[in-house]
């Protein structure tokens, strides 16, 4: 029944665009004098584990429009006499938001199980997406359930301030209605509205979140982040002070050439850094640089908004380390830029390859105010060679890890975000063969592309 749990298609290609914009024109003239939430324009993010492969989009609008109705046929669930339920975080204050999403998230999804299905929601108005961003869940139940509601009423009704709750039927017209629920006392439907077909959303709420809460293109908005969390997380002023120091020195022309090398976990990234340092006589850096390693483990239990600010200021205080060091001698970087956004984009884009946005496309782009690297290398291994590998280590893993450990799928949409990086992009190396070929192979691409004496 999951399976098929497939409203749109989400490649997002430039045709459905098109379409989306006119729907976009026929919204803006419906949804005056509707209040806000109407007007939301909803993605649900594709979540294989739980059987949904591609994410899915509907808006809803008062009764009196012309655009087609979502079908209740189209949304099984409901057609075969299951439930759903949306709740989106309305808190403005970015940092709480972020914070309350994670802490709901875990909550929705280990007190409602037996059939159930929680997925990440993401909803904008079109007429300002990156202003409008929400976070949220739908909640699915394949099961007829009539608690469900309330029992979602009873653990949502702490929050209530902060979020909105929603309830989806199918009306007796075949159509879907989206119905608001105020949270106060029993709680009670507040007003109804219909769900509408949306194709493939551009932008899409997907892409916007990234932009807004994951990926930072330029220091300003990473800081700016750390600045707001400053007064609930104390090590994020540290950071900044680092940084601050870091780049009272910053010397912007390079002497020396400096080469990064990036990859998926013990793919044999410090092995063969260590070789190079030795082989080139090279400084070797290391991303998030030594000096904010101390706070690593609290920002990488925060959400992604802040634990992702962590690391894009961290790629700039290595940065002006990079700059001093390559006044004196090649610079080789255990990770930097590329990591932080592969991770970033593999982790917020659900479902698989397919699902990422297409080539080119902005996100894969460098930050225009980060220093840049003159090679890129992504070390790529097999599976099962991978997998020998950290298991040979020993060593403790992360949550992250273990992700990748365990979900092939995320682990080919992170190395294939690496190689739709741009500017610089990166060379990719076979590192499956052993310690001395690899180091001899990545050799010889440093000499060729970099002005250096063999
Ligand atoms: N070419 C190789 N052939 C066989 N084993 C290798 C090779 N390169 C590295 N290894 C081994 O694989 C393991 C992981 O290597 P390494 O720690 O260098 O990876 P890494 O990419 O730096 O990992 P991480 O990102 O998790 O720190 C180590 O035990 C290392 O000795
Ligand atoms: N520039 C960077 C460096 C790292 N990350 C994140 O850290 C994780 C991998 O680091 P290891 O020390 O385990 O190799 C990975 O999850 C990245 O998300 C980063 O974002 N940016």
């Amino acid at each position: 029944m999951w399976s098929s749990f497939r409203l749109h298609s989400h490649s997002l290609c430039k045709r459905q665009a098109a379409r989306f914009k006119a729907l976009l024109v026929n919204m803006s003239s419906l949804n005056q004098g509707c209040e806000n939430w109407r007007s939301r324009l909803f993605a649900v993010d594709a979540n294989t584990s739980l059987g949904i492969p591609d994410p899915f989009y509907f808006t809803c609008a008062n009764s009196s429009h012309h655009l087609p109705s979502l079908n209740a046929q189209e949304w099984p669930v409901l057609a075969q006499g299951g439930s759903a339920h949306s709740v989106c975080i309305t808190t403005p204050q970015r940092i709480s938001a972020a914070r309350l999403q994670k802490a709901l998230g875990q909550k929705l999804t280990q007190e409602v199980q037996g059939g159930c299905k929680v997925l990440r929601l993401l909803s904008y108005q079109p007429q300002d997406p990156y202003g409008s961003l929400q976070g949220g869940f739908l909640v699915l139940n394949a099961l007829s359930c009539p608690s469900i509601q309330a029992k979602l009423q009873d653990l949502l009704g702490e929050y209530k301030q902060h979020i909105r709750f929603c309830s989806y039927q199918a009306g007796t017209e075949g159509g879907i209605w989206q119905c608001l629920w105020d949270l106060n006392g029993e709680g009670k439907e507040i007003e109804r509205c219909r769900v509408l077909k949306v194709e493939v959303p551009d932008p899409s709420p997907l892409v916007v979140n990234i932009k807004k809460s994951a990926l930072f293109y330029k220091l300003e908005a990473a800081c700016s982040v750390l600045q707001e969390c400053s007064t609930i997380i104390p090590e994020a002023s540290e950071v900044l002070k680092l940084l601050k120091d870091a780049r009272k020195t910053v010397n912007s022309e390079k002497k020396f050439p400096v080469i990064v090398i990036e990859g998926l976990d013990a793919t044999g990234k410090s092995t063969l850094t260590e070789s190079l340092k030795y082989s080139l006589r090279a400084e070797l850096l290391k991303s998030p640089p030594e000096c904010i390693s101390p706070w690593r483990k609290t920002f990488d239990t925060e959400p992604t908004l802040l634990r992702r600010a962590y690391y894009a200021v961290g790629n700039y205080i290595g940065a002006a380390q990079i700059a001093e060091a390559a006044q004196m001698s090649t610079v080789i970087v255990d990770r930097y830029w590329h990591s932080t956004a592969a991770y970033s984009i593999g982790t917020e884009i659900g479902g698989g390859v397919p699902n990422l946005p297409e080539y080119h496309h902005e996100i894969y782009q460098w930050p225009s105010d980060l220093l840049k690297p003159d090679l890129v290398i992504l070390l790529t291994v097999s599976d099962e060679e991978r997998l020998v590998r950290i298991r040979k280590r020993g060593l403790a893993e992360t949550v992250e890890e273990k992700e990748l450990e365990s979900n092939r799928m995320f682990r080919q949409k992170i190395e294939e975000a690496y190689m739709r990086m741009e500017n610089p992009g990166c060379i990719v190396v076979d590192a499956s063969a052993s310690k001395e070929t690899v180091l001899q192979h990545v050799l010889s691409i440093i000499y060729r592309h970099c002005a250096l004496a063999l």
